[in-house]
């Protein structure tokens, strides 16, 4: 990757009436990244792609550059970034092979050199053999592959993609994730991807943006959002499903020690530089970090507690326990013996984070 930024967006505002669907939103990606703005349905994701991509002026905007080109007045034709959507967008009385020579004919390009571009990017998506069919006689996959294959074939620099598996079924998404990577790193190209499943985000990422309300809440590596979500609604966005009440007693050997409810003493990755003593605060967890018993390694947290649910999820079993300071859910993934009982939970400090107790945005 360059050091020049293949797409600049600072400072974006937009509003469609009273609604702020973007305020001020700044985003950068480098040549050859996958970058996935993830976030809620209304969070702005679509409006912030329909801005680059000049489908949408916005009410105000310091600097929008795609390759280093200031695209900020131009029209959607003259960005040199394409757009593929969920509903595909085809014309179905076309063939797939006229398909994806489309965008290549209204540049003038020959239809022989346009019929070999087309053929080319059809066998990156493995559909070299259906440049025939209709449109209607190919499943949901095929058609997203050839929507991706006419994306491509003009070369942008970037591609922007707006929940493009969205309407397939699990399997097919998950196979089509891992073929949208490769195609990614093979055409080195950028991608600027939106999806509203954090597990997407996190498979497919070079970096991942999170977006709400409109705003950035946080951007960073997969395993940053993962590990070290920022505040409560990303930790919440990002699916911990224990998130305990306390009060931040103060600092310990670089972790944040919290007082929980019933007088347990945690402790965890401070994430809020700015909480004092005193502050409410709220601690993170994930499921599959909790052990049940209270065997864990030298700085570990220990809360009493007792077993009150049992669920059996084929891969795994899902424990809830009760504690002093809150219900907690722990992930097992070897099989639990019948009749097992449970006096405590334990966790690493390292394994769990401190936040503020709400979010200022
Ligand atoms: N054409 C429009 N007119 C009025 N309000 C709009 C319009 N398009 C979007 N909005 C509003 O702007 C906000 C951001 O919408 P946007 O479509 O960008 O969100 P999103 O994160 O892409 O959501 P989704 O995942 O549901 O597509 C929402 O409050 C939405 O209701």
């Amino acid at each position: 990757m360059s050091a020049e930024p293949m797409l600049e967006a600072m400072d974006v505002v937009h509003r469609y009436g009273l609604v702020t669907a973007l305020a001020n939103v700044s985003l950068t990606a480098g040549r050859g990244e996958f970058l996935t703005i993830l976030g809620s349905s209304g969070s702005g994701k679509t409006t912030l792609l329909r801005v680059i991509s000049g489908l949408e002026m916005p009410k105000s905007v310091r600097r929008l550059r795609i390759g280093g080109v200031d695209v900020a007045g131009l029209p959607p034709s003259k960005r040199s970034c394409t757009t593929v959507f969920q509903s595909y967008a085809l014309f179905p009385h076309m063939s797939v092979i006229e398909n994806v020579m489309y965008g290549l004919r209204i540049r003038n390009v020959n239809r022989e050199e346009a019929t070999r571009a087309a053929r080319q990017a059809l066998a990156m998506v493995q559909l070299e053999h259906k440049g025939d069919r209709r449109i209607a006689q190919l499943s949901g996959g095929e058609r997203q592959r050839v929507a991706l294959a006419r994306a491509v074939v003009t070369r942008p620099s970037i591609l922007l993609l707006d929940e493009p598996l969205g309407a397939l079924d699990e399997r097919l998404r998950q196979d089509m994730q891992l073929e949208l990577v490769q195609l990614q790193r093979s055409l080195g190209m950028t991608f600027v991807y939106i999806t509203h499943s954090q597990e997407e985000a996190l498979t497919m990422s070079d970096r991942v943006v999170l977006m709400s309300h409109g705003r950035i809440v946080q951007s960073g590596a997969p395993l940053d959002l993962f590990d070290r979500p920022g505040s409560r609604f990303a930790a919440e966005f990002m699916g911990y499903e224990n998130i305990l009440p306390g009060t931040l007693r103060g600092q310990d050997r670089g972790y944040a020690v919290v007082d929980l409810p019933g007088g347990v003493q945690v402790r965890g990755v401070a994430m809020d530089a700015a909480s004092q003593p005193g502050a409410a605060v709220a601690v993170a967890v994930r499921a599959e970090r909790l052990s049940p018993g209270a065997n864990g390694p030298a700085v570990s947290n220990v809360l009493p507690a007792t077993l009150t649910n049992k669920l059996y999820r084929g891969k795994y079993t899902d424990l809830t326990v009760a504690t002093a300071a809150g219900s907690m859910r722990l992930r097992r993934w070897e099989n639990t013996p019948l009749g097992e009982t449970i006096s405590s939970v334990t966790w690493k400090a390292e394994d769990c984070v401190v936040l503020a107790a709400s979010d200022k945005s």
